[in-house]
């Protein structure tokens, strides 16, 4: 009965789908079952006997280390996790895995054990997590693309306008809590209904993507952010930006679009060009972000109705 016992334990010890390994006392190896036969590719008569540490001598004042210590010293379990503790064991799925130095992916669970009559052991076990660590890898990944998806503009690929209003009211706390200046530019492309009627809607979105394109390249700051607003409309949150700066970066922005040198037979100036409207607060200014859009707005009017083609500013400018 007890010989049928002993061969039972050691097939399902044979069996199961995780590694197993024992050690004594001295952490000297007593047993290692197959799992770990075939994953490292060392034999159990390779193993048994031996001092774990000279096996894997990197793995000498690693968590592992302590956990085996507290096992066999204090009777006290431990749980390793895949994410602090990354695939300890030179475990492989396969050959091709080995060659390419890819470790299984590894959830360790050191336990003390009490043998009769031979004092306290330790198992370490061994579960390989790959297929896990990968699905939450992919979720990660697609929940990443999808929050990009949604706060950005699907035609060029700049901030759509749900993160700009995201930017702006964020932006906007932070310069009425600190007191700092925050200035919004309202950027429209001049004659655009023309410019579609005569060159078509793909060629239109075409002039969108290269004009969102130069304007983006020419913000320097992490903190400034370009969106598209709506149509043919862009909008610039710069924060700790003043009047002034603001106005140079917004004259700069129109001269670039001129440089991209884009045909417009319909427009007076044969090229496509933009208008600019700024309005600038600065901390302690009673602005909400409907005001400081409308005022960017009615300043981008005065714009449109100066000739187009020119900047204009919001008149409480505050430099
Ligand atoms: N190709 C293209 N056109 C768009 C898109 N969104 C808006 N538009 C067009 O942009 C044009 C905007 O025209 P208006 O608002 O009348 O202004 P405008 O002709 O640019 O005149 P001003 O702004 O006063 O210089 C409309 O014809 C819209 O159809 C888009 O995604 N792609």
């Amino acid at each position: 009965m007890e010989a049928n016992r002993t061969g039972l334990l050691e097939g399902v010890l044979a069996a199961v789908n995780l590694g197993a390994i024992v050690v004594d006392s001295d952490c000297r190896i007593v047993l290692w079952n197959r799992w770990m036969e075939r994953y490292t590719g060392v034999m159990a008569d390779e193993t048994v006997g031996r001092d774990f540490f000279s096996l894997y001598p990197d793995l000498r004042g690693k968590r592992i280390d302590s956990a085996i210590v507290q096992a066999l010293r204090s009777n006290f379990p431990s749980v390793l996790s895949q994410t602090l503790n990354k695939s300890p064991f030179p475990l492989y799925a396969d050959a091709a895995a080995r060659s390419r130095d890819e470790r299984m992916q590894q959830a360790l669970a050191v336990t003390p054990v009490e043998v009769a009559g031979a004092g306290r052991h330790c198992l370490i076990q061994i579960s390989d997590v790959s297929i896990a660590v990968g699905r939450e890898k992919l979720l990660r990944d697609q929940a990443m693309v999808l929050r990009s998806q949604t706060f950005s503009d699907g035609l060029t690929g700049i901030a759509n306008r749900r993160h700009f209003d995201v930017a702006i009211d964020k932006e906007l706390r932070r310069a009425k809590r600190y007191g700092n200046h925050l200035s919004l530019l309202m950027i429209d492309i001049d004659h655009f209904k023309p410019y579609n009627d005569h060159y078509g809607h793909q060629q239109g979105d075409q002039c969108l993507i290269q004009v969102a394109g130069a304007l983006s390249a020419m913000l320097q700051r992490s903190t400034d952010l370009l969106a598209r607003y709506g149509g043919e409309e862009f909008a610039i949150v710069l924060p700790d930006t003043d009047g002034a700066a603001a106005y140079m970066l917004a004259e700069t922005m129109r001269t670039r679009v001129i440089a991209l040198d884009l045909p417009h037979e319909k427009s007076p100036d044969s090229l496509v060009t933009v208008s600019v409207g700024i309005a600038t607060m600065c901390g302690a200014d009673q602005y909400d972000v409907p005001g400081l859009i409308n005022a960017a707005d009615r300043a981008l009017y005065a714009a449109k109705h100066a000739g187009r083609n020119c900047v204009q500013a919001h008149a409480t400018i505050v430099a």
